[in-house]
């Protein structure tokens, strides 16, 4: 009998083992995951640069202004290596962070050089880290650009590609913008080899049948939160096992789910054969880190320390980078797995 019970709680998931666990990150927005802490710090140096500055501290006031202070385009060095620690110390082992391309006139900061700039912090970091984290980027496209700017986005995917890019997203105000203007540019990034994601299903105005038909014939390899999905259309995503992001933390805190996290469609998607994935979205938002969103779904449903660890072998058959990594991956997790005799 008490050995039975010490077989239990070896297995009862607890926040040391999520931080233990070797986690894999698949949708992180840059300038959501930068702490408010760092914001500040950011905001600080900002206002002594700028007497014309005129936001307000972000500790004092977390508003919808910061969008407009576009913190990754002007500090990309600080803010990326901010959020590259963060999710590093948290235990994260695999990680695709994403960001929209900007440009900050006054500062003589271009798309190209935007980009660029993040990618030397990710190449530094990760030599500097022995490559503890590998991490790759995927380029945003706003549902608000035209497609001009989405191709310019796909332009620029392409020309970094050799430097970590390994594709695009599709995010932004969910109640904005008119998603099918956007074909000419999914499709050339299709035909360039770079993977798709696209934000699926937030809120029930972009969740027309009409909508998700589009944004399917786009031909994503994941899907990001997938909330309000027709059972015809969900049955299409698991049949051809698209992998599907989930955030459990922003859907609830930000009211984009009826009810507690008890509620959340993870339930539903796990029992699926799809590659789940478990992410943060905007961590420096919603206040939790990787480790805890695992500790999050044990707790609410019951998954063990097993089903965790193959939570996140399911999650490596949908990283965009490529075989190697995949392997190195389940090597891992292997390895972890033994480590922990389970
Ligand atoms: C439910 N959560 C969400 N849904 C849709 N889009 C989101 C999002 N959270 C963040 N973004 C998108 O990410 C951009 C900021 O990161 P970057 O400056 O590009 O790194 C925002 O402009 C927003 O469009």
């Amino acid at each position: 009998m008490n050995r039975l019970l010490a077989t239990q709680n070896r297995r009862v998931v607890d926040p040391n083992f999520t931080h233990q666990l070797p986690k894999i990150e698949l949708h992180a927005h840059l300038t959501g995951s930068i702490s408010p802490q760092i914001l500040h710090q950011i905001w600080a140096q900002r206002k002594t640069q700028d007497s014309s500055f005129i936001l307000n501290d972000p500790l004092i006031e977390m508003s919808t202004e910061l969008e407009h202070f576009n913190v990754s385009a002007f500090f990309p060095l600080v803010s990326t290596l901010s959020v590259l620690n963060g999710f590093m110390d948290d235990g994260v082992r695999y990680l695709e962070l994403r960001t929209t391309p900007r440009v900050v006139q006054a500062s003589g900061i271009t798309k190209t050089s935007h980009i660029s700039t993040v990618l030397d912090c990710i190449a530094n970091f990760r030599l500097s880290t022995k490559d503890i984290m590998p991490t790759y980027l995927i380029l945003s496209i706003d549902r608000r650009n035209t497609l001009t700017e989405a191709m310019e986005t796909v332009d620029l995917a392409i020309q970094f590609r050799s430097q970590g890019v390994v594709g695009l997203d599709l995010c932004g105000n969910p109640s904005k913008g008119n998603i099918s203007i956007f074909r000419p540019a999914f499709e050339k990034a299709k035909a360039a080899g770079l993977q798709i994601t696209l934000h699926f299903a937030e809120i029930p105005a972009s969740s027309t049948e009409e909508e998700l038909r589009t944004l399917l014939s786009y031909e994503p390899g994941r899907l990001g939160h997938v909330i309000h999905v027709p059972t015809s259309i969900m049955q299409e995503i698991t049949t051809k096992r698209i992998g599907l992001e989930l955030c459990l933390s922003c859907n609830v805190n930000a009211k984009l789910i009826s009810g507690g996290f008890g509620d959340h469609h993870f339930g539903q998607l796990w029992a699926t054969e799809s590659p789940v994935i478990l992410c943060t979205d905007d961590v420096g938002v919603f206040g939790s880190p990787l480790s805890n969103e695992c500790f999050l779904a044990a707790k609410h449903f019951d998954l063990s320390k097993e089903d965790l660890i193959q939570l996140m072998r399911r999650s490596a058959t949908a990283i965009f980078s490529g075989e190697s990594e995949k392997k190195k991956l389940l090597h891992i997790l292997d390895e972890f797995q033994k480590s922990m005799q389970l």
